[in-house]
């Protein structure tokens, strides 16, 4: 039963709400984690329809940067006058939700303050910096952002210049960029927002460097929002996406600070100088581990989202016949776009399963840290590098692929899939270049592979490792069983990809020293296969994720098309890892074919429920922000409006004639009179 069919939408989509196998309403609070949460979030969305300070006064597209930016700062400002009646402010998903309703994701004045301060602050300051700075920052006395990044430096943060200088004497760290490379460059709503900011410094103290810490630094005065002294700072200029976000610059020209502006929780520097180190090297990182970990829902929406608009927008959407006489048919008719389509939304579905299990990890590792435990912060940093490497970009081809299969009105902005694309790349290369992510999941799996080649592991592995140690049950593939119901060959098969990658890679690396090269020589010889075996495991990880996700639906007809998705997800994850699995001999051609079939097959199957599998999410309207994509199906007309609507059609004058009105234009047309002699 889809609860969305509605009188007076397109008949289009109508007929299609009607084939439904399942309720989207039991769907859609699986999707939510609850049918309150599916309920809050429907009134939170409808607090924001009904407020049109809330609103954007025309569509983003029509705006200048200037204008967007503008209207996202008095719109976060109606928004915070709005959240005590609207939201429990004090829950962060409703406050999320909230901002997600009006803002968007492309950012606004304050998107870094409300994202990272408090969880920055509450895990790297002690309980005095705590009492002194949360509540300021929880207020909005303040808006801060997260500086660590520089014109020259962001992935190597060993090699931060920014510097942090310990003076005995007055009991002051002095910020200095001394060089042109080391001004902070790319931190969000630093160049026009932001007063503090948390800075990544190196620490020295008596001359000596004790690497990068964490420091709360004022930049902008409260009143007169003007740079302190010693301060420069501005914008970066406009981006491929996020251009209402202002990343911005920033250079410390001795700047003084008290000593207890470093963060003191791990690490802490006493008056006299004496350094104390923290219990774990990495703790100044834990900002990373926090927002790689729960970045992977937002990924998984993201597909979601531009899933609904290209499935959406193929019912309507009628090109071409099938059987010559019949008519033309909707687009979601051919096969091909069914193969475009229907994987991105099972991916969708795989992400969200496994963005869950990561989050809930990493809360646990947080609370573990506060309380000195650091037993799981390697395993989680780990699988948060390779699943935000690997889950960032594959929705980002899933969302270019939703695009293109929408032809021509894909490529307008009408469709909000090319903002959605150039919002969400941005996770390829934020909170670590995407090929870094993978090579520090490398970097654990050569451990594992290590333990694997000499013995076993020295210690119980992690669970997520755990496969790597348990002998193979079969040594070729059995996909094609049909009793695989609960698909243990496929799981089995994705182990033995990933455990072939990682060996390899172990094996080349091991070859490689022996033959004389230096660690690091290796490392890079053998960087493009730790990749892969970095993607395979994060491939297994994910399958398994989704499948017990959907072992423990009890509702049957969401459990059936959930399993429908969960099995294209896993075929066609299959027919793309075919070559490792072909190279070996595991898997044979037969059982290629079979895995083919079985795409071809479920994309038939799922086909009558696409639009209400993308209907479950609930996007409303204004989260989508495209007119293919509307849940009314009324496509064609608003495409229409949205065009009339655009500042070039305000009056008929002809841009060419105003350009032939002044004296250069005069010029051109003596010009082109002689040469076409008109
Ligand atoms: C719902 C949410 C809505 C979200 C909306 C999103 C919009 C937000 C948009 C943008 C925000 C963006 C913010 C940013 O981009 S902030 C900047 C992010 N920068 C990075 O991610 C930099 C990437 N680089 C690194 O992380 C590191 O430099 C490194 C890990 C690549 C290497 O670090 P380095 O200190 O040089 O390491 P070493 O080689 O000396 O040691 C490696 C060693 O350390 C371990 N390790 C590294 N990091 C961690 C960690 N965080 N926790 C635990 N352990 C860590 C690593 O595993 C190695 O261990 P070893 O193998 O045992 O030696
Ligand atoms: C939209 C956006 C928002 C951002 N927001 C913030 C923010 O709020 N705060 C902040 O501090 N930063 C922010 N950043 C910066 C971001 O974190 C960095 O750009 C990112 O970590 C990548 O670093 P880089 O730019 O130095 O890339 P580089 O490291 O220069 O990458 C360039 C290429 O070199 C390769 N490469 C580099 N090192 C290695 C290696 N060791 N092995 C193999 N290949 C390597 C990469 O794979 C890549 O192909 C933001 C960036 C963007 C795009």
């Amino acid at each position: 039963m889809n609860r969305y069919i509605q009188v007076g939408d397109n008949t289009n989509i109508t007929e299609e709400r009607q084939k439904a196998t399942f309720d989207t309403e039991v769907l859609g609070s699986i999707i939510y984690e609850g049918q309150e949460r599916l309920n809050r979030r429907r009134e939170i969305a409808k607090y924001v329809e009904e407020h049109q300070d809330l609103h954007d006064p025309k569509p983003r597209a029509f705006m200048t940067r200037l204008e967007a930016i503008e209207n996202a700062s008095r719109k976060i400002i109606a928004l915070k006058k709005h959240a005590e009646q609207a939201i429990n402010a004090s829950d962060p998903s409703e406050n999320y939700l909230f901002q997600s309703f009006v803002m968007g994701g492309e950012g606004h004045p304050i998107a870094l303050h409300d994202l990272l301060t408090a969880p920055v602050l509450l895990a790297n300051c002690d309980d005095e910096q705590l009492d002194l700075w949360l509540p300021k920052a929880l207020n909005y006395e303040l808006n801060a952002t997260y500086a660590q990044t520089e014109l020259g430096h962001g992935t190597n943060l060993k090699d931060l210049e920014t510097t942090a200088t310990y003076d005995t004497k007055t009991e002051e760290f002095i910020l200095n960029s001394p060089t042109i490379t080391s001004l902070k460059w790319w931190p969000g709503n630093l160049g026009k927002s932001c007063d503090h900011v948390v800075l990544q410094a190196q620490l020295y103290i008596h001359g000596k460097c004790y690497g990068a810490h964490l420091f709360w630094v004022q930049i902008r005065d409260l009143n007169t929002h003007k740079p302190l002294p010693g301060i420069t700072v501005g914008d970066i200029g406009p981006k491929f996406g996020m251009n209402t976000n202002d990343n911005g610059f920033l250079k410390f020209d001795h700047v003084k600070i008290p000593r207890r502006h470093m963060m003191m929780k791990h690490a802490q520097v006493d008056p006299d100088g004496t350094y104390h180190a923290p219990i774990h090297a990495k703790l100044g990182y834990s900002s990373m581990l926090y927002l790689r970990s729960i970045l992977l829902g937002l990924f998984a929406m993201n597909l979601a989202q531009s899933a609904a608009v290209a499935i959406r927008y193929s019912v309507i959407r009628r090109q071409g016949e099938i059987v010559p006489g019949e008519g033309e048919v909707k687009i979601l008719d051919y096969q091909t776009q069914q193969h475009r389509l229907l994987p991105q939304l099972a991916r969708a579905f795989a992400f969200l399963a496994t963005g869950k299990f990561i989050r809930e990890m990493c809360f646990k590792v947080m609370q573990d840290i506060r309380s000195g435990e650091v037993g799981l912060l390697a395993d989680l940093h780990a699988i948060s590098c390779g699943l935000k490497a690997t889950c960032s970009f594959q929705m980002a081809l899933g969302i270019e692929q939703c695009r293109m299969a929408c032809g021509g009105h894909g490529y307008s902005l009408a469709s909000g899939l090319p903002q959605l694309y150039s919002l969400a790349v941005g996770g390829c290369t934020y909170e670590g270049e995407n090929m870094v992510m993978l090579l520090q999941l490398a970097r654990y799996l050569m451990k594992v592979a290590n333990d694997v080649r000499n013995g076993g592991p020295k210690e119980e592995p992690s669970e997520i490792v755990q496969y790597y140690f348990r002998p193979a049950k079969s040594t070729t593939c059995l996909i094609d069983q049909a009793y695989d119901t609960n698909h243990q060959y496929v799981l089995d098969t994705f182990e033995h990809a990933s455990k072939r990658a990682t060996l390899a890679a172990y094996d080349k690396l091991q070859g490689l020293k022996q033959k004389g090269l230096s660690n690091e020589q290796a490392w890079n010889e053998t960087a493009v296969e730790l990749c892969k075996a970095s993607r395979a495991h994060c491939r297994t990880f994910i399958a398994r994720m989704f499948v017990e996700q959907v072992q423990q639906i009890a509702d049957l007809p969401v459990k059936n098309v959930m399993n429908d998705l969960l099995e294209l997800y896993l075929f066609y994850e299959i027919t793309e890892a075919a070559t490792t699995l072909m190279e070996d001999g595991y898997m044979r051609g037969q059982q290629l074919r079979f895995a083919r079939h079985k795409v071809y097959s479920l994309l038939e199957k799922i086909r009558p429920n696409a639009v209400s599998l993308v209907d479950s999410f609930d996007f409303t309207d204004r989260q989508l922000e495209s007119v293919l994509g509307r849940r009314d199906g009324h496509v064609y007309e608003n495409l229409l409006a949205w065009a009339q609507s655009s500042p070039l059609n305000k009056d008929d004058i002809d841009c060419i004639y105003s350009f032939f009105t002044n004296d250069l234009g005069n010029f051109m047309l003596i010009f082109y009179r002689y040469q076409y002699s008109l």
